[in-house]
Formats: structure tokens, C-alpha cells, sequence
């Protein structure tokens, strides 16, 4: 791997569709990150250390990015930079997606997991829980905002680690299931954190990439 010669990092977040601005604004209050871009164009994703997929609406932002050329560079970028999927964009990472578009959609892929989409119903469906994640967080739980989330219903690789479950049931979805995912190099959370004040999942992200660039 290419070591970025540097100890903060460009960051760059899918600006095709969606909550993009959101995260630039959590990123670019981290001391880690030395820039954070939006990308709409082959050139800027080859600019940047790592990327950000936003929540909004994974069948538009799989469109946008085919008509702009967008999603094989996408595919290419995803197997070796360290790259965060938030709800839709979870949803573009993952290798496969059930309820999707009739007729199908296009994923980016790149993480073995199987995701459902629209778990919880529709926008009335949206929700706010306390999530657990220790390995991500520590011991305070994170306040998660569930948009018309997706859930990842199955894991398809032993590489593939757990790092977030609901902890209660939610309408008719079991406690217990999967809501954060990494592998290696690939982080997926079902939720939108950067709707919260809280940067720790960003700053969890963004040392991920500065730790796999000093590997
Ligand atoms: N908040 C979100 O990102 C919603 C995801 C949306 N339901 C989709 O399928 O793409």
C-alpha cells in the first residue's frame, strides 16, 4: 500500500446525492483531516485518501454516478481505500441488496454482507435509538438516527466484523441485528451520524485510514 506521505488526510464524500454536506462539516472539524472535498468527478476520487458514501437514496445516487461515469472508478477505488458507507451508502457497498428496485440497481460492492433495504418501513418508520458499540465508541453509547434504514440481514465473509447491533426490537425488526459493520478497509453503518453533534464516528473513520496508510 502507498503511504500517503503525511499525518492528516484528504477526505472525500460522494457528493452525487444525499446528506453529503453533513459529514464535510463533521470532517473538517477534526484536527486528522487535513482537507475534506465533495466528489462528484473521477479526478477529485483520485485526490483524496479515503471517501465517505452518504445516506439519501441509493437507487438515485447508483443513476448519477452510471451517467457520470462514476461507478467503475468507484468499484476500483473501494478495493484498496479505506471507504465508509452511511445507510444508502452502506447500501452501495454492500455486494448484495434485497428489496432493491424492481428491475434491480447497481451497488458499488466491495463489502461481503447482504443488506435488506427499507428494513423498518417507510420515512413515518424513522427512528432515534441508543446504540453500544465499544470497539467504535467506548463505553458511551452513540445517539443513532435510523432514515428509512437499511439492516444488514447477512454476513458473507469471515473478514467481515460486527461492531453495532440494535439493542431493543423496532416495529417488527429483532434486537440483536447487525447495524455496523467493518472489513478491513471498509466501514458500513446503517444509520446517519452525521445528523448528531457527536464526531466519534467520523474521527473512529478517519483513524482507521491514517492506521492503514501507516501499515
Ligand atoms: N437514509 C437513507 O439513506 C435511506 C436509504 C434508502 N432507503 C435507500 O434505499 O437508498
Amino acid at each position: 500500500m502507498t503511504a500517503p506521505d503525511k499525518n492528516s488526510l484528504t477526505i472525500g464524500v460522494l457528493a452525487l446525492q444525499g446528506a453529503f454536506l453533513e459529514h464535510i462539516h463533521m470532517l473538517k472539524n477534526l484536527p486528522t483531516v487535513s482537507d475534506a472535498i465533495p466528489v462528484r468527478t473521477e479526478e477529485q476520487l483520485k485526490s483524496i485518501d479515503a471517501l465517505i458514501i452518504p445516506g439519501g437514496e441509493s437507487t438515485s445516487m447508483a443513476l448519477i454516478a452510471e451517467r457520470c461515469g462514476l461507478l467503475e472508478p468507484l468499484r476500483e477505488f473501494v478495493k484498496n481505500k479505506p471507504t465508509w458507507g452511511t445507510c444508502a451508502g452502506m447500501i452501495m457497498l454492500a455486494n448484495e441488496a434485497t428489496s432493491a428496485k424492481k428491475g434491480g440497481q447497481q451497488l458499488i460492492g466491495g463489502l461481503a454482507i447482504r443488506v435488506n433495504r427499507n428494513q423498518f418501513g417507510t420515512q413515518k418508520e424513522s427512528f432515534e435509538t441508543k446504540l453500544h458499540m465499544p470497539e467504535v465508541v467506548g463505553e458511551t453509547p452513540f445517539h443513532a438516527i435510523f432514515i428509512r434504514a437499511p439492516v444488514i440481514s447477512d454476513i458473507l465473509s469471515e473478514d467481515v466484523k460486527i461492531l453495532g447491533r440494535l439493542e431493543q426490537k423496532v416495529g417488527q425488526t429483532e434486537a440483536e441485528t447487525i447495524i455496523a459493520v467493518r472489513q478491513g478497509h471498509l466501514f458500513a453503518t446503517a444509520f446517519h451520524p452525521e445528523l448528531t453533534y457527536d464526531n466519534r464516528l467520523h474521527s473512529y473513520f478517519v483513524d482507521l485510514a491514517l492506521t492503514y496508510y501507516s501499515n
